[in-house]
This record gives structure tokens, sequence and C-alpha cells, in this order.
């Protein structure tokens, strides 16, 4: 299930708020403008879908994306628990970093957690299937797959090179719980 667990960015361990309702971690999100949505698939695509079967199955909801944010290229990334680089590609996520874009990624089909580092706050947001979350550009995160990686998402980008990440050096995300 879909969840947003916030904190303060100095206590690692004390839940402020929590939810797992659809509408009110979108609305916690929106108030600190992320994006959070979430798309019914109009059919069922199996496990471990063709990036291209991914693409076709969303085409109508990023071109409503696309045309309204302008939004430039998009691929489906997929991570499994065989993957011989899920350790080295786990931890590359896990360090706080920025983005020069929109973060925008819809997750077809199992969970990964988003952790934003907004103001003095972190906000974990658990995203699963049919959660769209868009991290707005400049804002310090890291994101947890998970030691048995199982994911498909479609990654949406403003700029034609695709993920360019920026490195805070920041240790917070040492601190805070992972995916379970
Ligand atoms: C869910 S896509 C992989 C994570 C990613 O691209 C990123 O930038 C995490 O912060
Ligand atoms: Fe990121
Ligand atoms: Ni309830």
């Amino acid at each position: 299930m879909s969840a947003l667990t916030l904190y303060s960015d100095t206590d690692t361990r004390t839940p402020l708020w929590h939810s797992t309702h659809a509408d009110e971690i979108a609305e916690k999100l929106n108030a600190r403008g992320v994006r959070f949505e979430r798309w019914e698939a109009d059919r069922d695509l199996g496990h471990d879908p063709a990036p291209e079967t991914v693409i076709d199955a969303y085409q109508h909801a990023i071109d409503k994306l696309v045309a309204e944010k302008g939004y430039q290229s998009w691929d489906v990334i997929s991570l499994r628990a065989d993957n011989p680089q899920k350790e080295a590609l786990r931890a590359k996520f896990l360090n706080e970093h920025t983005h020069g874009e929109d973060e925008v990624r819809f997750f077809v089909e199992g969970a990964g957690l988003f952790c934003l580092h907004i103001e003095d706050q972190v906000y974990q947001v658990l995203c699963e299937k049919n959660d769209l979350i868009s991290v707005p550009a400049g804002t310090p995160h890291w994101f947890d797959m998970g030691s048995e990686p199982n994911f498909t998402a479609i990654r949406i980008f403003d700029n034609p090179e695709g993920w360019v990440a920026q490195f805070t050096g920041s240790e917070i995300a040492d601190g805070y719980p992972r995916l379970a």
C-alpha cells in the first residue's frame, strides 16, 4: 500500500505524520510542490512486461503530461533481485542528490521508497503500482529500491540526456528507515 511518513530532518526515529490514503498523501505532497497521482491501467500488463508494452499502455497518460509540462523523453527502468549490479545501484540512489529537472516516475509494478528532504523535514513516500510522483527540480532526495529490488517504472525527463544527478555529499540518508 502506498504510504507517506514525515520526519524531522534532525530526528530519524520519530514519525511526525503517516498516512496510507492516496488523497491525504497527495494533499501533503502537493503543499510542498510535489505531484502525486494514481494512474489506473486500462489493461493487465502481467509480470515483468517489455518496455514497449509498458509505453504502449501508458502513452496516452505520458502524452498528457508531456503536453502539460513540456517533458522531452521517457524510458522504462526495471530492476529485479537477480540484477548483478543491484547493490551498486542501490548504493548510488541512496546518496542524497538533486536533479536540474523534475524527477518524474510512474510505478508500473513493484515498489520503491522516495525520500525527499524539504526544508527541515524528510518525506518518505512509499511508491507502489499505479503511483506517479514528480519531485521538483533541485529538491534534495534519495531513493531506496531495497535489498531485493522489484519494480518497473516509467521515467520521464525534461532533458534529452536522461538521468543526470548532483550528489549533495550529505550522509543524511543513512539514519532513516529503508525499504523493508
Ligand atoms: C525509480 S527510478 C530510479 C531512481 C532514480 O532515478 C532516482 O533519481 C532516484 O532518486
Ligand atoms: Fe533522483
Ligand atoms: Ni484508513
